[in-house]
């Protein structure tokens, strides 16, 4: 696999700007607990930066905290190290006392909004950086292709490519990862997932969780961008690319770019997408009020909970196939699969009756499950088809998906990071869906929290 390496054998510096916020202390804390409760935890320092006034003592605590349910003798050594900056991210100055603090073999984790993130980065440029240092940045990169495209150069002027994480926690879900080995590793569903087998594909990510406290972030994002325009495309990617040479960051990177650059929507003009809102409702004994009087939320800004587009791939494995991407929130059910849908058979010997539904290939993300639904001679009437379902649930990987990807942020290896490119083309190809919505060419309809989705999709 490509490692970027320092040169220093030192055990890394992993450096938290952001170290007081929500995602610190709900997912890199726990996911650093679970890589290094793991085999492959290996010793760490850690570096908490923000700007508000805290000391090592409070700050211990709160790592203490959230390393509460994975101990291992790692953690505790962390957990007496550890030190906390008072820093200002956007002041050169601020950031060269956290370099000088952190060493020589560095990574710096942006867990800060995208404009604070954007601030940092011009920091950085005006120092210069420790060798090999690595910069992780969380979603979403940058607010359409433009910016991405202004980020994206910015960080080549800091620093390699490869010493770039730009952080999907869906490429460190071993839900997805499993599309590999499924696909590339077994010689009986490769060959059929084509135009030639195959009428559409589905990617769905619905959720019982609603806005959560959320606003400050989700209400500017919506369910397009939170996770259609970043997770669902890259779990597309691995649904749908050409089998690569082998899984390094170069092979596996490479090839995700190429399957998204041959993705389009739909109808060139996105209208062939839907959007909707939550509305009041229940979910199990959970009372929900409607999106629009969640504390935070902004009417004026027309924020989807629902959202579903279709996109075409135009090569040859693909052309014609839709693949309809939908995630939405405060949903009845948890549904999150991807589903291969197959064509009817060529012809269905006469005689054999009661075909209901085609056969499928169901991918589970959560829980981890594989499906294949067929439909076989019934008990009854032997000439009479039933449906029946082969189904496997498979293990979830031992480390959580923040722990997968802080593992390979802190082994330099950048496989499971999102090249430039790839995080331009997700852009790309939901612009023209942004567009028709912010001109109102799709309306926006709503839902009852709790509901199967608005009643006119069903
Ligand atoms: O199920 P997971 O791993 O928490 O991923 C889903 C979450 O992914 C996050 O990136 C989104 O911001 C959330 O809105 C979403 O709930």
């Amino acid at each position: 696999m490509t490692a970027a390496t320092s040169e220093s054998s030192a055990p890394r510096t992993l450096v938290i700007l952001g170290a007081g916020g929500d995602l610190t202390a709900r997912l890199l804390l726990p996911g650093l607990a679970s890589l290094l409760a793991s085999p492959r935890g290996e010793a760490v320092r850690l570096i908490g930066v923000d700007r508000s006034e805290s000391s090592n003592e409070a700050w211990r605590k709160r790592v203490e905290t959230a390393f509460a349910d994975a101990p291992s003798k790692l953690a505790e050594t962390i957990v007496a190290e550890t030190t906390y900056v008072q820093a200002d991210v956007s002041d050169p100055a601020s950031l060269e006392r956290v370099l000088a603090a952190a060493g020589t073999n560095v990574a710096l984790y942006f867990a800060l909004p995208p404009a604070i993130t954007l601030l940092a980065c011009k920091a950085l440029r005006k120092l210069e950086l420790p060798k090999g240092i690595m910069l992780a940045l969380e979603k979403p990169f940058g607010t359409d292709y433009a910016s991405a495209r202004s980020l994206n150069r910015l960080l080549q002027h800091l620093v390699p490519e490869e010493q770039v994480f730009r952080v999907d926690h869906f490429l460190g879900k071993s839900t997805v990862l499993n599309l590999l080995g499924l696909r590339f590793a077994n010689r009986i569903f490769e060959p059929l997932l084509s135009a030639d087998n195959v009428e559409r594909v589905d990617i769905v990510f619905d959720e019982q969780l609603a806005l959560e406290g959320r606003a400050g972030y989700y209400d500017r994002a919506g369910a397009l961008i939170d996770m259609i325009q970043s997770h669902l495309l890259l779990v597309l990617a691995f649904a749908a690319m050409e089998p690569p040479a082998s899984v390094d960051a170069e092979d596996l990177r490479g090839g995700m770019a190429q399957v998204l650059r041959a993705t389009r929507t739909w109808k060139a003009n996105g209208t062939e997408s839907r959007r909707a809102r939550y509305g009041a409702g229940t979910i199990g004994d959970r009372k929900l009020p409607a999106y629009i009087d969640e504390q935070g939320v902004d009417p004026s800004h027309h924020t989807e909970t629902l959202a579903e587009m279709t996109l075409a791939i135009d090569n040859w494995r693909w052309a014609g196939v839709p693949f309809v991407l939908r995630s939405g929130k405060a949903l009845a059910d948890t549904r999150q699969e991807i589903v291969f849908t197959f064509k009817p058979v060529p012809h269905l010997p006469s005689g054999l009756h009661g075909m209901k539904t085609p056969a499928r290939l169901r991918i589970g993300l959560k829980p981890a499950s594989l499906d294949l639904d067929l439909m076989i001679n019934g008990e009854d009437d032997p000439f009479e088809l039933d449906p029946v379902a082969l189904h496997a649930e498979l293990q979830a990987g031992q480390l959580s998906a923040y722990g997968e990807v802080l593992s390979s942020i802190l082994e330099g290896d950048p496989t499971l990071s999102v090249r430039g490119d790839v995080a331009e083309q997700c852009w790309r190809i939901v612009a023209p869906v942004l567009k028709a919505w912010r001109k109102d060419e799709v309306s926006i309809d709503t839902y009852p929290a709790g509901t199967a989705g608005p009643k006119s999709w069903h």
